[in-house]
């Protein structure tokens, strides 16, 4: 039967219930330019290709800062460290601005966006595509350069709480 047909049956609530299941790295998306500074938090980022290398965010198009990174078309993907929980809930709500970057130590990147000292990662990327799907933008990162902290523990979003990631002892 051709998929099209089928009415949807699936409501939102049991939609984020399951997707509650979905474990996912928790990041600070932060970006500076002619509109001004912002950050927020988001858990839906993921790898796209290597080839060049190229992540994808998802933005809510009713969150205050989206017509800030839609103008700047420039952000920095800080990947979030076990101990950051406060400050993703600081970035996760309605915060203003200011308090949210004044609660951490950054610096700036190639793009001029705010790297969050002590990041697990940080991908600092121009916004190359933004294609829009029901309530959220996707956009489309090519990395221009690279931030790593290889002495810090992960961080996970999973089942509407925070969970730290251990990493492996070296051999
Ligand atoms: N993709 C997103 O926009 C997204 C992702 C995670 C959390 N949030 C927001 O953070 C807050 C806390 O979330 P929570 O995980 O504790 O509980 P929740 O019940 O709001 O969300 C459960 C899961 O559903 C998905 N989700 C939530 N809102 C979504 C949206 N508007 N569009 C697409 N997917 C969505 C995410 O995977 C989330 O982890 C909520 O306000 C939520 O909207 C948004
Ligand atoms: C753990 C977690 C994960 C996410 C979020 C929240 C939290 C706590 N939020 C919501 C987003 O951070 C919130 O709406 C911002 O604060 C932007 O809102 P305002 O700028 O205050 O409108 C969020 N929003 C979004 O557009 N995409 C996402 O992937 C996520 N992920």
């Amino acid at each position: 039967m051709n998929p099209n047909h089928l009415a949807p049956v699936v409501e939102k609530t049991e939609f984020r219930n399951a997707m509650s299941r979905l474990g996912a790295a928790v990041n600070i998306i932060t970006t500076e330019g002619p509109a001004g500074r912002a950050g927020f938090t988001a858990s839906a980022v993921c790898s796209v290709t290597d080839s060049p290398p190229t992540l994808l965010v998802c933005l809510n198009r009713s969150a205050s800062v989206w017509p800030v990174f839609a103008e700047n078309r420039q952000l920095c993907v800080n990947t979030l460290a076990a101990g950051h929980e406060t400050l993703s809930n600081l970035f996760g709500g309605k915060t203003p601005m200011a308090e949210r970057f004044i609660a951490a130590e950054w610096s700036t990147a190639v793009t001029g966006s705010p790297v969050l000292s002590g990041a697990v990662a940080s991908f600092d990327c121009r916004i190359s595509q933004i294609v829009s799907v029901g309530t959220h933008d996707i956009l489309f990162c090519e990395v221009l350069a690279l931030v790593r902290n290889d002495d810090t523990h992960g961080l996970a979003w999973f089942d509407r709480s925070y969970h730290p990631l251990m990493r492996q002892e070296a051999c």
